[in-house]
């Protein structure tokens, strides 16, 4: 059944329709959408929308990111990949005892303009229903975080996000600036499931085994997601003078969703509760 809503759309006018239908699901050319983005999440891992964003607004973000800079939180610290205390219970061999480095400055939901092109996107129920129809999902939520369900992340020269595991089930990332160099994204697609931790996998992802990971191609504008709760990823550090400007966009299957206290003060300095 198609669509015949004439609601206007929220971000009709900097999201390329033509190309990526998520106003449009029930129609011919969103069905087919939809499907293509399937089969590639279900050979990849990964969803990803390049040019989804149309170039002004990719520059109206990344001048917020600018305008917006004081507020944001500097993070430089250690954590392990399940953004849980270290183990101390289990050899050291154990990824549960492994600490990353992660350094990065986030901007919270809290302090983005109610009229951020991307901020009206994701608050828009299409994009959510769009992600649940291409992972067949029932429903999905956006994060109940009222810091970190939406931000604005700026990595400066040498920063870099650790291997971790997210603790939503599922991100998407907007990008508006990446490095000239170094700051890309790293995962290995499906390493643990909700049944297996693979401990011994993760393991060998952490000393140096490259041959499961995968790397995203990124570009201003470009639109990705992924299921980050079972794929291990990181961000390389980042070369040269560009800092790397993204937003990640948090999902659940539950409507709650929050961070935990420990995860809220290591990303922004403050927990929301
Ligand atoms: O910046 C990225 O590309 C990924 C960010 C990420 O993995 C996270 O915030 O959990
Ligand atoms: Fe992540």
């Amino acid at each position: 059944m198609s669509d015949t809503t004439t609601a206007p759309v929220a971000y009709a006018d900097f999201v390329d329709l033509e190309r990526y239908p998520i106003h449009d699901l029930g129609s011919e050319r969103g069905r087919a959408f939809v499907a293509s983005c399937k089969a590639e999440m279900d050979a990849t891992g990964v969803c990803n929308l390049v040019g989804f964003i149309r170039p002004e607004a990719v520059d109206a973000m990344v001048q917020i990111a600018g305008e917006l800079a004081d507020k944001a939180w500097p993070m430089d610290r250690t954590h392990t990949v399940y953004f849980e205390k270290p183990d101390e219970s289990v050899p050291e061999s154990d990824p549960r005892r492994h600490e990353v480095r992660s350094a990065k400055h986030g901007i919270a939901y809290d302090y983005l303009p109610e009229d951020a092109p991307v901020r009206r996107l994701y608050e828009s129920d299409d994009l959510t229903a769009f992600i649940a129809a291409v992972l067949g999902k029932d429903k999905l939520y956006r994060s109940a975080d009222p810091l970190d369900a939406f931000q604005v992340t700026t990595f400066y020269p040498g920063e870099e996000l650790g291997w971790h595991f997210d603790r939503s089930e599922f991100s998407m990332t907007v990008m508006y600036q990446p490095a000239d160099s170094g700051g890309e994204f790293l995962y290995a697609p499906g390493l643990r499931t909700d049944d297996d931790e693979n401990y011994d996998g993760v393991a060998e992802v952490l000393a140096g085994d490259t041959s499961g990971l995968k790397v995203l191609p990124s570009s201003p504008g470009s639109l990705a997601f992924f299921r980050g709760e079972h794929a291990l990823h990181h961000v390389t550090p980042i070369e040269g003078d560009t800092p790397r400007i993204n937003s990640v966009l948090t999902y659940g299957e539950r409507p709650d969703m929050k961070l935990n206290d420990l995860t809220s003060e290591l990303f922004y300095g403050r927990t929301s509760s």
